[in-house]
């Protein structure tokens, strides 16, 4: 692949390590529209991340799931690193989740059920910590969620989280006292996922980074009255301190909560 291969449309995203535009494939009889993140070469070398950058590109090439934003390829010229990717035509879910305020149950079921097979998925390759939170999130054609891993720190144009370096109010207890940490820290965020995903905001939001840390490693949560038991039920197996006692995903998939609402 070369430029020359796409009519080049508008941005979709900036951030730190480079942006993202709309492009459409020229000789691909059915005019395949894509996103492509271009990142400069010379920010990889000064961040001196390129190795990891290599990795990270070798793991998202094998994968291939319908809620995982598919990366067909990449190619380079003398500067800029050119990576073909998976266009999600209903854009953030972060957006989405601003504009409407809170998701119904059927919405935010729908989601959960949705990202803890992808999770199963990755978990099975090996994957883990794909950073699920709303800013990673994107929406395809059929309102499907994409987990779209921004590891990569390309935020579409939409208000950011407080803190730059990202929202701490998805890092699980584990992290937050730095202790060591496996594939369940993906159980406590999609356990944060979820209430944010009903309530609009994360469980743990507070006035600055101390209090937030606070409540993560009490693991105190208070619900408005709004939320359901069953929501409530699978939210606390989820924020669990403990990891392995954390709902696994294949019984997240089977939750009664999710049963009933998702569809
Ligand atoms: C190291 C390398 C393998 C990382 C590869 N993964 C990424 O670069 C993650 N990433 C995905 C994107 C991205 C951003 C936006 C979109 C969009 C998209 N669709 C939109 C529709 C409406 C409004 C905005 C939209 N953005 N589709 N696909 C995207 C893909 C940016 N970074």
């Amino acid at each position: 692949w070369t430029t020359k291969d796409f009519d080049f449309g508008r941005p979709l995203g900036k951030g730190k390590f480079g942006s993202v535009y709309l492009a459409r494939e020229k000789r691909s009889v059915h005019k395949a529209i894509v996103a492509i993140k271009i990142l400069f070469k010379s920010q990889l070398q000064k961040a001196g991340v390129e190795h990891q950058f290599r990795r990270e590109l070798e793991i998202q090439s094998h994968l291939k799931h319908p809620n995982i934003l598919r990366m067909f390829g990449w190619f380079h010229d003398e500067n800029r690193i050119y990576i073909i990717l998976e266009y999600a035509c209903y854009g953030e879910l972060y957006k989405r989740l601003k504009k409407v305020g809170r998701f119904d149950q059927r919405t935010a079921a729908t989601y959960m059920f949705q990202i803890a097979d992808a999770l199963i998925y990755l978990h099975s390759k090996q994957v883990i910590h794909r950073d699920i939170k709303p800013e990673n999130l994107l929406l395809g054609a059929f309102g499907e969620v994409k987990i779209a891993d921004f590891g990569w720190s390309v935020h579409a144009p939409s208000l950011r989280r407080q803190t730059l370096c990202g929202t701490l109010d998805y890092l699980p207890p584990e992290m937050v006292e730095n202790k060591r940490h496996d594939e369940k820290v993906d159980h406590w965020c999609i356990g944060v996922l979820c209430y944010e995903l009903l309530v609009g905001r994360p469980p743990f939001e507070s006035q600055n980074n101390q209090d937030t840390y606070k409540k993560i490693v009490s693991c105190y949560i208070k619900f408005p009255e709004y939320v359901s038991p069953g929501a409530r039920d699978l939210i606390y197996r989820l924020l669990q301190k403990t990891p392995s006692e954390r709902l696994s995903l294949k019984d997240v998939r089977k939750h009664n909560w999710i049963e009933e609402h998702a569809e």
